[in-house]
């Protein structure tokens, strides 16, 4: 529903932004058209150069913009960018906003923040007016409608990348926020028990109070009890699900309400109207319990960060822990490796053998896995039978040595799916080390790439990408 919702917001300003740059075409005469797009090579190339000289003298910039990248692929984005977006009158404006999206959800994977684009979107600007303004051939009139028609077209390429980048960010910093806490709490049904357990002794202490007459004045609210206390601190953004939270609050608030009726001096004698209290906190209690359990099973099953069937990495964790390590291994220049495995023929089991038989052999060679790795690295199931592994600070020698020998500790494996039923499988894998380009999806592309020519030299292998 909600990417629904998104795809619905993203077609109406792709209509919108469409419509407002094909009537700024309209409204500019021919020879400025003529003149941006007559722009020649040298001149594209120098505002690049101004750009990226200005964005490397910037610490939070170079970080996504490392040298040997800039000098190869991504000076030649923005060449192209330019000539498009200036260019835009000879262009498919349909699809060259299409592009636009393309790199803003680029700029949201890499996690490049939207106030360096319109940084360095300003500079441009600046450094193309510099240029228009040398050329004392075009008439001050002239050159005021370019300046115009340029820094609109910009403005709206920009406006475009945008769009698609907001909906991508807000989705992996909600993933990103989620890793957090889950490594903060890293076993989700300790502080369940913790809980509960919070809850039962105010509500036994509360109990006893009311049954054996103690002044009602040594009754703690629960919103102030342990359990009241870490709720309101902690388990508000552990336990993420709005409504739930919402009903919490309310019960917290009407079980406190109940305490302060139980407070007044007029009510607490009549043994009547303690029982009453007593009785309409159970109730309020028991409900708590009940969405307290409910808060933490969904937890559990949506915001979990392991595969359930593998206990593996979820895939959602990708994004965040690339993002991460993409800038650890720019910091210290140390490259990592991304490796891709499938299970090979991995149908024929399910077919043979049936599909908990399957499950057995994902969960038995998940293991194996993942006892083969350091604990600094990362294993993510990718996948139905696909897994992926990121080798921090390692390099290609070091990586084949390790991958061959898991290749053959797998297809040394007996997998016992019954005590009259055991087989062997195989794996293939593929390979890349990170080549410093600040995009993760590239990576992954090239080690699956790897990872079918592993399959096509017939599987059993491992392949590295060709550099
Ligand atoms: N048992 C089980 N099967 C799964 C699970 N996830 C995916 N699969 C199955 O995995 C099979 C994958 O088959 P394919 O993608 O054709 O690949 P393959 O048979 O391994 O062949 P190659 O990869 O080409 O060697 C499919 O039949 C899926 O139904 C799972 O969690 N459990």
């Amino acid at each position: 529903m909600i990417g629904e919702n998104m795809e619905q917001s993203g077609h109406s300003n792709h209509v919108l932004l469409l419509s407002e740059w094909q009537a700024l075409l309209h409204q500019t005469p021919p020879t400025v058209h003529d003149i941006l797009t007559g722009l020649g090579d040298e001149e594209i190339r120098h505002l690049v150069n101004v750009f990226y000289d200005y964005m490397l003298s910037h610490h939070e910039s170079e970080l996504f913009l490392s040298t040997e990248q800039v000098s190869t692929r991504l000076s030649h984005s923005m060449f192209q960018w330019l000539r498009s977006v200036l260019g835009s009158a000879r262009q498919d404006l349909s699809q060259l906003l299409e592009k636009q999206r393309e790199i803003g959800i680029i700029h949201a994977r890499i996690g490049l923040p939207i106030d360096l684009v319109a940084r360095g979107a300003r500079k441009l600007k600046n450094e193309l007016y510099q240029v228009l303004q040398a050329k004392e051939t075009i008439p001050a009139a002239l050159l005021s409608e370019i300046i115009c028609f340029s820094s609109l077209a910009m403005d709206t390429a920009i406006e475009a990348m945008t769009v698609s980048y907001s909906p991508t960010y807000q989705n992996s910093m909600q993933a990103q926020e989620q890793y957090r806490l889950l490594s903060i709490y890293d076993d989700v049904n300790v502080e369940r028990e913790r809980q509960i357990s919070a809850l039962t002794s105010w509500e036994n202490q509360f109990i006893y109070n009311i049954a054996t007459g103690l002044p009602a004045a040594d009754l703690i609210p629960l919103a102030k009890s342990e359990f009241g206390m870490w709720f309101s601190h902690k388990g508000k953004h552990l336990l993420g699900n709005p409504n739930m939270l919402a009903n919490m609050d309310t019960l917290i608030k009407q079980a406190d309400e109940h305490i302060t009726q139980a407070l007044t001096p007029a009510l607490s004698p009549v043994a009547e109207s303690r029982m009453a209290v007593l009785q309409a906190i159970r109730q309020l209690t028991g409900q708590i319990h009940r969405l307290l359990a409910s808060m933490f099973d969904a937890l559990v099953e949506l915001e979990n960060g392991k595969d359930p069937l593998t206990q593996l990495l979820n895939r959602r964790f990708i994004p965040t822990i690339m993002r991460r390590e993409i800038s650890l291994a720019l910091n210290v220049r140390k490259p990592f490796i991304l490796a891709m495995l499938d299970i090979d023929h991995f149908k024929k089991i399910n077919d043979n053998y049936g599909h908990s038989a399957g499950d057995i052999t994902l969960k038995t060679v998940a293991t194996v896995i993942y006892d083969h790795f350091r604990s600094s690295d990362y294993v993510f199931r990718y996948g139905g039978e696909e897994f992926m592994v990121l080798l921090v600070e390692s390099d290609l020698t070091q990586a084949k040595i390790i991958l061959e020998a898991l290749r053959q500790k797998i297809a040394a494996l007996s997998i016992e799916v019954s005590p009259t039923q055991h087989f062997s499988v195989t794996v293939s894998i593929g390979f890349v080390d990170f080549d410093y380009h600040p995009d993760y999806k590239r990576l992954i592309d090239k080690a699956d790439r790897a990872l079918y020519a592993a399959k096509d030299h017939g599987r059993n292998r491992i392949e590295a990408h060709p550099r």
